[in-house]
């Protein structure tokens, strides 16, 4: 099995058997050979033989998988694909090199499936409709590029693979994985979750800096580096991956960034999320499906805005390539931990073959500031990675000497080269390491155990509004010493409404005077159950807009969202820094400072309101537990405090 000598790549070609070739680093290519079995669910499959004993798989993992979630999508049937490995061996990446055909693939009618001016619409309306109408705070709406190919699909891929090792650089795996009637060859730059040895790592990258002709310059990249779009762009997904560290690790989570990674047409930049989990690795892979990189935050709604806005379904794109390694008895926690390591590449930068026809998809992240013309060019930056590596679309010649001679690789008398890497110019990393200051201490900080702070001995209950920031409050609840639970609202009982010690409604898409909504709907009654009742209740972000309604105030559109943004407010006296994620807000005339029982904090120009308590309550709109939230422990512990204080104290 592991550790025979590899087959020669153009006899493999020939074989017609199923294979996958990884390059996960700069010297080797790993050569991974199998049968091919097809399954319904990520629970379905096989990292066991008959007998019981654990193998490697390889999955491709297709977006339409998110249905085992019970997210929306638009569903082509792509198969849930396992490559069950029996040979797994290694070669020198200049053995490879020197196999791989060199030849470039012709292709027919090359070009995109949206028109540029089009999927500028699609921006367009996408920040105006949903955006606009608070659905959420980012959303990646893709294209196609698409072309006819001729040519043996084996031999393409191969080709291709080759084309992308020597010309694109910077990718976490670069791949041609091919199985029956299907190729995919790629250089994804982002690892979406691994799992290792009873850690998980998370990988968001965002924000895209496109190299101007020539290559990449200090002086361009700080200009980048610098935009309140592509900084607020990268926070976001941060904290969309962190809600989902939070459900699958018992500790959170830490954040630690941002780095850059420098490919050949584009820098990217991004943070890495770690945390410890003894969940199985599909399990991990079921509770991230998918990486809001690809889809948008928060991510489950962001799976009905790409339906509404891509008119196909996605195939693989935005999916994983997922390799479930079984773990040597002798790595720590192998007896009683999970049985494999997962390691999974986004399917994104990725060429796709199949009935002649390539597919290349490629997306942009749209946010409240993007500018249609500038996502157009993103989406063109981002494929010309995959693109100019195949010689669809000219390489920038300049960018790739430049690149050789800053390695050393060539003309030891050329001009002096730029700094090997734009991340070691000490400039750029002092412009990357001040992003810091803005974040919470909380979530850059290894989390100690969770448990014994102030409030140790009270229970609560997180209401879940289809906003996974409930698990990142949890998770800051449990820091606070409650005992915490996570229910969704179409669960909800109205007896644990009544019994829980502290309820916590949670934040949500759409607009919270949608009378037909039946979400909405539940989650005016449990506010109103809650205040009937005096005990304690935080109200957060949507539910706060309910709370306000109950108590008579105005809720109305802000004039521009602020979904993603930070900001300092006065919350009873005390100025403190807090992300937003809304649309809507709660309005009262200005100045006013109460309304009825409650104790209103507002923008004393605008009348919005920031937060609201009264006996037995306490509400916020803004998100606590986001990472924008520099002051976020410490409110959220003066509000629960304030909550928990028994009304007439
Ligand atoms: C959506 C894609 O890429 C993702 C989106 C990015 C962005 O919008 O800045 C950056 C890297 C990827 O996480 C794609 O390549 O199709
Ligand atoms: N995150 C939220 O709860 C947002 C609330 C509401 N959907 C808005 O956009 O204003």
């Amino acid at each position: 099995m592991t550790g025979t000598a590899p087959p020669s790549l153009r006899e493999l070609a020939a074989s017609g058997r199923p294979f996958a070739l990884i390059a996960r680093d700069d010297a080797t290519v790993e050569v991974l050979m199998g049968d091919v079995v097809d399954v319904e669910l990520l629970g379905d499959i096989p990292l066991a033989d008959a007998s019981g004993t654990p193998r490697e798989v390889l999955a491709l993992v297709p977006f339409r998988q998110v249905r085992e979630r019970g997210f929306e999508c638009h569903d082509d049937a792509a198969p849930l694909r396992c490559l069950v490995v029996a040979e797994h061996t290694r070669m020198p990446r200049t053995e490879a090199l020197a196999q791989l055909p060199a030849e470039q693939i012709p292709l027919t009618g090359a070009g995109f499936d949206i028109p540029d001016d089009d999927y500028a619409d699609v921006v367009r309306r996408v920040i105006a409709d949903e955006i606009g109408r608070g659905e959420g705070a980012n959303f990646v709406i893709r294209r196609d590029f698409t072309a006819g190919v001729a040519s043996d699909p084996v031999f393409a891929a191969l080709a291709w693979f080759r084309a992308l090792l020597e010309h694109e650089r910077g990718a976490y795996w670069t791949f041609a994985i091919v199985t029956p009637g299907h190729v995919a060859v790629g250089a994804s730059p982002e690892a979406h979750v691994s799992a290792k040895g009873g850690f998980v790592t998370m990988n968001p990258i965002s924000g895209t800096f496109r190299h101007p002709a020539g290559g990449a310059t200090a002086e361009a990249l700080s200009e980048f580096l610098t935009s309140t779009k592509e900084t607020e762009e990268l926070f976001m997904v941060v904290d969309e991956e962190l809600k989902m560290m939070s459900a699958v690790c018992s500790d959170g989570g830490r954040i630690t960034g941002p780095h850059l990674k420098e490919m050949s047409r584009l820098t990217h930049t991004e943070y890495v999320l770690r945390g410890r989990s003894r969940l199985d690795p599909r399990e991990i892979l079921r509770d991230t499906m998918f990486a809001p990189t690809v889809t948008g935050s928060p991510m489950q709604n962001a799976c009905t805005v790409i339906t509404r806005h891509e008119r196909t379904p996605r195939g693989y794109y935005s999916g994983v390539a997922a390799l479930f390694t079984p773990r040597a008895d002798t790595d720590p926690g192998a007896a009683d931990g999970p049985s494999h390591d997962l390691d999974a590449p986004i399917l994104i930068r990725t060429a796709y073959l199949v009935d002649g026809r390539l597919r290349v998809p490629v997306g942009a992240t749209l946010v409240r500031h993007s500018d249609p013309h500038g996502e157009v060019s993103e989406t063109h930056g981002k494929a010309a990675g995959v693109l100019g590596a195949i010689g669809a679309v000219p390489r920038d010649r300049a960018a790739e000497l430049a690149a050789l001679r800053a390695e050393g690789a060539i003309d030891e008398d050329a001009p002096a080269p730029e700094p090997r890497r734009l991340a070691d110019d000490p400039a750029i990393a002092e412009l990357l390491r001040s992003r810091n200051a803005r974040l919470a201490p909380f979530w850059l900080n290894p989390q100690d155990a969770a448990g014994h702070g102030p409030f140790e001995g009270r229970d609560a209950i997180v209401v879940d509004a289809e906003d996974r920031f409930t698990t990142m409050l949890a998770h800051q609840l449990r820091h606070l010493g409650l005992d915490v639970r996570i229910v969704h609202w179409s669960e909800v009982a109205d007896e644990e409404l009544d019994e829980a010690g502290l309820v916590v409604s949670g934040p949500g898409p759409g607009d919270p005077r949608d009378p037909s909504n039946p979400r909405m709907k539940r989650m005016r009654e449990v506010v109103a159950r809650r205040r009937a009742s005096g005990r304690p209740l935080l109200a957060v972000c949507l539910s706060h807009q309910v709370l306000a309604d109950s108590l008579g105030i105005e809720l109305a559109p802000l004039d521009r969202p602020h979904q993603g943004l930070q900001r300092t407010v006065d919350v009873f006296g005390e100025p403190a820094s807090i992300g937003f994620y809304n649309t809507f807000t709660a309005r009262v005339r200005p100045g006013a400072t109460a309304v009825g029982d409650a104790e209103v904090s507002a923008d004393p120009e605008s009348g919005d309101v920031h937060a609201l308590r009264g006996p037995g309550f306490a509400s916020v709109q803004g998100h606590l537990e986001s990472i924008l939230s520099r002051d976020g422990m410490r409110t959220l512990e003066r509000l629960v405090e304030h909550a928990l204080t028994p009304v007439g104290a």
